[in-house]
């Protein structure tokens, strides 16, 4: 037990953590979803390999604010208090130029994070809240920060640069960083050796969970991917907008009167999947009113998938061969049908969809869905908790 990692994924609306260790058979494991939604739930794995499933909806009291990224760390550490990790791993999100490995945490590190807490609003204020309460909880363990950004840093600058002057690279670090880095590298690096040859060859992957990028990996480097400055940028997203024309901001602000605050929330928190159908951002709640003859949810839909094949196919512009696309992340392991309908989206890669192998890949099943000509495609459950438990002890010098 006392070999054991205790890992915090915070994500916009959940967070994932698990105990990973020698000593434990299974992963202690849970996550907490919905956040900030009168939906919020959490759900986990306890000690005994029990399970607990616990909703933070207040029927007593409905007009209870939506259970915070906070609420749901207090719950998650009270679960935990029993045992004593070696050591604890963070997921943070942007880590800026600053960072481009993981680092051991320490109060110049956390200064770091919060000046870069800008450029991530839906993320960085939640990583470091998880940094703290386990602080508190754990005051005399070795924390480690693994950023979403690190794996990026391979990327060339003519996928980094935006086409703006100069000065504001060389002088404010405004240029495209990446994120999903940890989620990106697993799978790839996972669909590689499953494919006989580990880090080798061209692959596109589609990280698809609330936040969603797509990456293009030669030789297990990012070279591209969709995310920039911020997460914002890039596909359509649970509640983010993804690209839009950036002369949008001056148009809100002339005819709405908008402050970019006001621009920058909206844009953040009330578009993407979410504002499309003005019914939800979660992708289960969008398939299922599909069917049900929902126009919007169906519109939603489409414009995801859309929206999914056009950055795929921008991204193939950074290999010179395509060897497979790896689908990941909530929607990516579970959602077959927008599997189908992003791939039949794309005909130019040559690659087609195993209808059968399709339907059976969801709940963390792990394989190829491919009739086997052309480019391959994969379904790989992300492990951002086992990649952040190893990194964390790569860093502190900790055996397995
Ligand atoms: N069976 C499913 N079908 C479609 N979408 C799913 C399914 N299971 C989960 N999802 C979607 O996955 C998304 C959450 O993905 P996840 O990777 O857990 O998110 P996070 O970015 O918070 O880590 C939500 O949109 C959810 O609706
Ligand atoms: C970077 C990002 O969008 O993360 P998440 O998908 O966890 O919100
Ligand atoms: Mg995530």
């Amino acid at each position: 037990m006392s070999a054991c990692i205790l890992v915090i994924n915070s994500g916009s609306s959940s967070i994932k953590y698990a105990l990973i260790g020698t000593g434990l058979g299974t992963r202690i494991a849970g996550l907490a979803e919905n956040l900030g939604t009168a939906q919020a739930r959490i759900k986990g794995t306890q000690a005994d390999g029990s399970t607990f499933n616990h909703s933070f909806a207040d029927s007593a009291n409905p007009q209870a604010k939506p259970a915070s990224h906070a609420d749901a760390l207090q719950y998650i550490l009270e679960q935990l208090s029993d045992y004593q990790p070696a050591a604890i791993g963070h997921r943070v999100v942007h880590g800026g130029e600053k960072f481009t490995q993981a680092v051991q945490i320490d109060a110049q590190v956390m200064t770091t994070i919060r000046q870069t807490s800008a450029l991530a609003p839906l993320h960085n204020p939640a990583n470091l809240l998880g940094i703290e309460a386990t602080l508190a909880l754990f005051p005399n363990l070795l924390q480690v920060a693994v950023f979403d950004t690190a794996f990026h840093q391979s990327m060339p600058p003519i996928a980094y640069r935006y086409a703006i002057p100069e000065n504001l690279y060389t002088d404010y670090a405004v240029r495209r960083y990446g994120f999903h880095g940890t989620s990106h590298a697993y799978v790839s690096q996972r669909a590689s050796t499953l494919a006989g040859m580990p880090d080798q060859g061209g692959w596109l992957t589609a990280h698809l969970g609330n936040g969603c990028s797509t990456c293009a990996i030669w030789n297990g480097q990012s070279m591209d991917t969709s995310m920039g400055l911020t997460p914002l940028e890039g596909v359509v997203m649970g509640t983010r907008s993804g690209d839009v024309d950036p002369g949008l901001h001056r148009f809100l602000a002339d005819n709405l009167g908008w402050s970019l605050l006001k621009i920058d929330e909206v844009l953040n928190r009330d578009s993407g999947l979410l504002g499309l159908s003005g019914l939800s951002n979660d992708m289960r709640t969008l398939v299922d009113a599909a069917q049900q003859g929902h126009e919007k949810a169906q519109l939603a839909v489409d414009v995801f998938c859309y929206r999914l094949a056009k950055s795929l196919a921008a991204m193939s512009c950074a290999l010179p061969t395509l060897h497979g696309l790896i689908f990941t992340g909530g929607i990516g392991e579970n959602a077959a049908d927008i599997r189908t309908k992003t791939i039949g989206l794309l005909p130019h890669f040559g690659c087609t969809l195993d209808q059968e192998q399709n339907q059976r890949m969801y709940a963390g099943a792990e394989g190829r869905i491919d009739v086997g000509q052309g480019p391959q495609i994969w379904v790989i459950p992300t492990d951002e908790e086992g990649r952040i438990a190893a990194e964390t002890r790569q860093v502190l010098g900790l055996t397995n």
